[in-house]
């Protein structure tokens, strides 16, 4: 195959970030964006590797059945949103069928029991989270050191592996807060010409404007992170904010974030409060939750309520269990598993102990905030890595680097054996020190819920060989119209 080239080529899969997949009559694996699985199309062949080849779309002689007109005039252009042209129900058994490959092929489970996906009842303005950044298109500074704008604020999503901000007026995923406290930033920016980082030079002021909005009741955080000590009139756009977000919505904590040197991230190291409170509330299946600026939260909360019934019946608590909850933010599957166990039986509840790790802070202090408000007595949490902390918690010295994980152990935290080991770790999947931790501690039950099958597979794969079968897995869409998916997954200690 070479470069140039013009194929026809039948799509029959498509990767997390929309690139449909094919394959040539010489058997490479052909990439070309835009196409979708059920496609046959033509196109040329732009880069030529070993294994793969990458080619751009020329044109659909046959659409996909499941192809659709899209609904967004930004069309992907945002990074976002690479499933915007399949139907629902395409996007939903694709992503079965990429827990199910994951599975078999990283893990080498021979027929793995995949159940039905946990659909969203709605796909529309499900998240609670958008993270957006600020541009106002490149900055120059001029004589004496006055920098200055060279175009129009955009607030917005970066295109695709680009730091080039796509203004977004709104997102049909997002919450109505997130258009109008954009807009409103906007023209901020525009009316006291304030200017937007720009990564090139790392100069300019606003970087990022975060939307937390708590669905169950209406409460809105904004986290304004600038490259600066301070935003000039920072009054007037808190007050701008405040207009902009209307009934039922309220904005009830505005937030600053210094980030003055992680490119790469979002978020810097120094956070305080602009206006309002420094949390904002959230109510869910009759729990509330506390939620801080940095702290995790699962960003569709409608999804978020299946997600964590299903690991609660996969946790099948009957009371007097030590359940470790590794990965835990602000404690919220661990405190919903205790709460439904209370709904069934006051007493079973009593007797069942959650052992929670966090490495971020501010989580680990919503998670004891969380436990107060809900009335949760029977949950400690541990700051730290989980792979340091645990083997601490049992009994080894753990990493002292980590000094969480080198402090004196409380008596009560103290862990000999577990039951049920709730894992939910990042996209990253578990550290093998804690896998051989938590195996050690012999739960009869692992739950481990993963927002990559790829390193749920790795991990599944070698708690098989630590004597943990896998049993089944669910997977939940958390997030439609993108390629990624949540799985909850079920092993059980052989006996
Ligand atoms: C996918 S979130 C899950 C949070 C929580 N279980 C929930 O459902 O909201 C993963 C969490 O792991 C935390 N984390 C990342 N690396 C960690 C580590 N090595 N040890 C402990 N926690 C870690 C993150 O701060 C984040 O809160």
């Amino acid at each position: 195959m070479d470069k140039g080239q013009k194929i026809r080529l039948q799509i029959n899969d498509m990767t997390t970030d929309g690139s449909g997949i094919g394959h040539s009559e010489d058997g490479l694996t052909v990439f070309v964006k835009g196409a979708l699985p059920g496609d046959t199309v033509q196109a040329e062949i732009f880069r030529v590797k070993k294994r793969y080849a990458l080619a751009r779309l020329l044109s659909i002689d046959e659409p996909s059945e499941d192809r659709t007109e899209g609904f967004c005039s930004l069309d992907s252009r945002c990074g976002g949103c690479p499933m915007g042209r399949l139907t629902y129900d395409a996007q939903l058994r694709l992503k079965e069928r990429h827990v199910r490959d994951a599975l078999t092929r990283i893990a080498g489970l021979r027929d793995p029991l995949i159940r039905t996906a946990l659909e969203a009842e709605s796909p529309w303005r499900y998240r609670n989270k958008a993270s957006m950044a600020v541009s106002t298109g490149g900055i120059i500074t001029r004589k004496g050191g006055i920098v200055e704008n060279l175009g129009e604020p955009a607030v917005g999503f970066y295109r695709g592996k680009s730091r080039e901000v796509t203004d977004c007026p709104d997102c049909a995923l997002q919450t109505e807060p997130v258009a109008s406290a954009a807009e409103a930033l906007r023209e901020f920016m525009r009316q006291d010409h304030i200017t937007g980082y720009d990564p090139r030079w790392e100069k300019g002021l606003m970087r990022h404007m975060v939307v937390r909005t708590a669905f169950g009741t209406g409460e809105v955080m904004v986290i304004l992170v600038i490259n600066g000590k301070g935003i000039p009139h920072a009054a007037k756009l808190v007050a701008m904010l405040d207009e902009a977000v209307e009934e039922p919505f309220s904005l009830e904590s505005v937030i600053l974030n210094i980030n003055k040197g992680k490119p790469g991230e979002i978020f810097g190291d120094k956070t305080e409060v602009l206006a309002g409170r420094p949390t904002i509330n959230e109510e869910l299946g009759g729990m509330r939750y506390e939620i801080s600026p940095l702290s995790f939260y699962q960003v569709n909360p409608a999804q978020m309520v299946k997600l964590y019934n299903k690991a609660a019946e996969y946790a099948a608590l009957t009371g007097g269990e030590t359940i470790l909850d590794l990965y835990c933010g602000a404690g919220t599957i661990g405190q919903w598993l205790l709460n439904e166990l209370r709904k069934r039986d006051e007493e079973a509840f009593a007797g069942t102990k959650v052992i929670g790790i966090e490495s971020q802070r501010s989580a680990v202090l919503d998670a004891n905030r969380n436990a107060v408000i809900n009335g949760i007595v029977n949950a400690r949490y541990v700051c730290g890595k989980a792979e340091s902390v645990l083997p601490r918690l049992m009994g080894n010295s753990g990493d002292t680097a980590d000094f969480a994980a080198s402090a004196p152990v409380d008596e009560d935290l103290r862990v000999t054996k577990a039951d049920v080991v709730i894992l939910d770790p990042p996209r990253a999947g578990c550290d093998e020190r804690l896998l051989d931790a938590v195996t050690a501690a012999e739960p009869s039950r692992i739950v481990y819920i993963s927002c990559d099958p790829a390193t749920l597979a790795r991990d599944v794969k070698y708690l098989n060989g630590k004597g943990y079968r896998f049993i089944e897995a669910t997977p939940a869409d958390l997030f439609c119209w993108t390629g990624h998916v949540e799985t909850v997954c079920l092993m059980s200690k052989v006996k």
